[in-house]
């Protein structure tokens, strides 16, 4: 172990390990020459076998119900985590802080979305924000997807939230009088939110912007859990020298 971490190794632990994306990313640890997956732990398995392992940076793909579990551990055992896992709300969020505000030199990263593509997708949203008068998000899925809307249509929704409150846009117009429920979708901060699931799919969104005589649309697709993976490992060689929480992809592209 020490030769290893003399060498700059970094030893990795997945949590969510058997999942779709758990598997995924112990596949690209194993592949990755600067790491080495250290523990595989899944639903049942005890989190000790992360620190008996020496894990030094622990990968979080499990579901929105015990991911705070998790992180809460990996606070108090002064491991390094990267996160995927969704259903971080402004609360949790701030929970995390608050953790990680009595542990320098701990880092969290927490990413809505790692395949860089997506990470670009929301970044056009943004800057697209101010310009349209209407925009609404159609999110689509794989239909073994437990959360809906989705952590990224969440995520976009915010950023387009915040962009417009910004340029002092007032609400999107919609004259809709007469709704079956559910019908015009979710209300994500002022921002309309549509969810589709459908066998085939994997990871897709859509933003469609519009004003007077023109339509924007920016979409992204992950076709393969792989377009995941640069971003993952990307975070696990960052998050050490990140002290803190860390929010989204971005300020580690750039
Ligand atoms: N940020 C991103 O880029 C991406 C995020 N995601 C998110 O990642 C999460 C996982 O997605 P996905 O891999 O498709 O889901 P899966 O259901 O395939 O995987 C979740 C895994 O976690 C396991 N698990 C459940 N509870 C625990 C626990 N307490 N400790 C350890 N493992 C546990 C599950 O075991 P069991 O099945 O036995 O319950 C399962 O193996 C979701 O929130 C999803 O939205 C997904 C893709 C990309
Ligand atoms: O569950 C998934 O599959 C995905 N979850 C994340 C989300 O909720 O945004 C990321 C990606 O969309 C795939």
């Amino acid at each position: 172990m020490t030769d290893e971490r003399e060498q700059g190794t970094i030893r990795v632990g997945v949590l969510g390990a058997g999942g779709r994306m758990g598997a995924e990313v112990c596949k690209a640890v194993d592949g990755a020459a600067d790491m080495k997956l250290v523990a595989t732990v899944d639903q049942g398995d005890a989190l000790s076998e992360l620190t008996d392992a020496g894990a030094q940076v622990v990968v979080d793909f499990t579901t929105p119900d015990v991911v705070m579990d998790n992180l809460r551990w990996c606070v108090d055992h002064g491991v390094h985590a990267v996160v995927g896992t969704t259903g971080f709300t402004e609360q949790r969020l701030d929970q995390v802080r608050g953790w990680l505000a009595g542990k320098p030199g701990l880092g969290v990263v927490i990413a809505p979305n790692f395949g860089i593509g997506a990470v670009l997708m929301m970044q056009f949203a943004t800057r697209a924000a101010r310009y349209f008068e209407s925009v609404e998000i159609i999110e689509q899925h794989h239909p073994r997807k437990l959360d809906a809307p989705s952590g990224t249509a969440t995520h976009t929704a915010r950023l387009i939230a915040a962009a417009r409150a910004e340029a002092g846009l007032g609400p999107v117009p919609d004259a809709t009088a007469d709704e079956v429920p559910g019908a015009r979708g979710a209300d994500l901060d002022g921002v309309r939110v549509h969810a589709v699931r459908a066998t085939g799919l994997v990871a897709h969104q859509e933003v469609l912007f519009g004003t007077t005589g023109e339509t924007l649309t920016i979409r992204h697709d992950s076709y393969d859990r792989v377009s995941f993976m640069p971003g993952v490992l990307l975070a696990v060689r960052a998050v050490r020298s990140r002290p803190g929480l860390t929010l989204a992809l971005d300020p580690l592209l750039d």
